[in-house]
């Protein structure tokens, strides 16, 4: 991360309202993400979770309130398009990626393209960003699959590579949706693993219903509910807490009794 100190947050939400036709899907709120760190937002069914990542990446737009994202840009103005161009890259849960391409291809779809001005440089280019693929496909662990087809995977590979795509756009903050919906004991863990990894270099926040995930990987957890901050801090400390337990995880303990 460039000049930002580890204090600076680099999200800051300061009473966001997303309202739907005069519903309140999110509600004045407060919020920050810090750089370097693994933020995960928790909370019952409709309490805006996913509306928050939405009014962060542009897809929903707030009617009142200002995200500012590193100290510099206020995402409430700003297109989709214009958001992923400063640094913020979201992975959907729904599948993006050509299935019909190699891995190494879709890789080299999702750079970042940057045009040159000679063959000379072209060349260098190409050569640098055959080094950022190996390297990405080291991350993810896919590098013997480099040449299949994507569409060959297994569920986890392919959303690890669609989390490798998100990164060839080199963000300051990635967005994940429950990134571990439909895998394995072993692909959870592999994803837990590279998502402490990718948080090395940036913010990662995510919304996930699976707690055992959260406890295992989160620097930091929000709670919302019904639109507002609930509660923040670390798993330990949320998990505490007698109101998260009455609106969420005591009843999510109760139904898995
Ligand atoms: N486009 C929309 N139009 C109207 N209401 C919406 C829209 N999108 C979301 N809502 C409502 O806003 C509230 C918050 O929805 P949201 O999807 O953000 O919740 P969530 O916390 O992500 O829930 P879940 O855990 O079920 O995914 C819900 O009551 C939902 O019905």
């Amino acid at each position: 991360m460039s000049k930002m100190s580890k204090s600076q947050a680099v999200l800051q939400s300061e009473k966001i309202t997303v309202d739907f036709s005069g519903f309140k899907a999110i509600k004045n709120l407060d919020f920050q993400v810090k750089p370097n760190t693994v933020h995960f937002v928790i909370g019952p069914n409709g309490a805006g979770k996913t509306t928050l990542l939405d009014v962060i990446c542009g897809k929903s737009k707030a009617s009142e309130g200002k995200l500012t994202f590193k100290n510099k840009y206020d995402l409430t103005k700003m297109t989709e398009y214009g958001i992923v161009h400063k640094g913020i890259s979201r992975k959907f849960q729904a599948p993006s990626i050509f299935s019909k391409l190699t891995v190494f291809e879709n890789l080299e779809i999702a750079m970042k393209q940057k045009k040159s001005l000679s063959g000379i440089l072209f060349a260098k280019l190409k050569k640098d960003n055959k080094k950022k693929i190996d390297d990405m496909l080291n991350l993810i662990g896919l590098s013997e699959e480099q040449d299949k087809k994507a569409g060959s995977l297994a569920h986890g590979q392919k959303q690890w590579l669609e989390i490798a795509m998100v990164l060839m756009q080199e963000p300051d903050l990635v967005l994940l949706d429950e990134p571990i919906a439909g895998m394995t004991k072993t692909e959870r863990m592999k994803t837990g693993e590279l998502i402490t990894q990718i948080a090395k270099d940036r913010a990662v926040l995510i919304v996930e219903h699976d707690m055992d995930f959260v406890k295992e990987y989160a620097d930091v957890v929000t709670v919302m509910h019904e639109g507002q901050l609930l509660r923040e801090g670390s798993m330990e400390e949320v998990q505490n807490d007698p109101q998260v337990r009455q609106v969420y995880l005591g009843r999510k303990v109760e139904a898995h009794a």
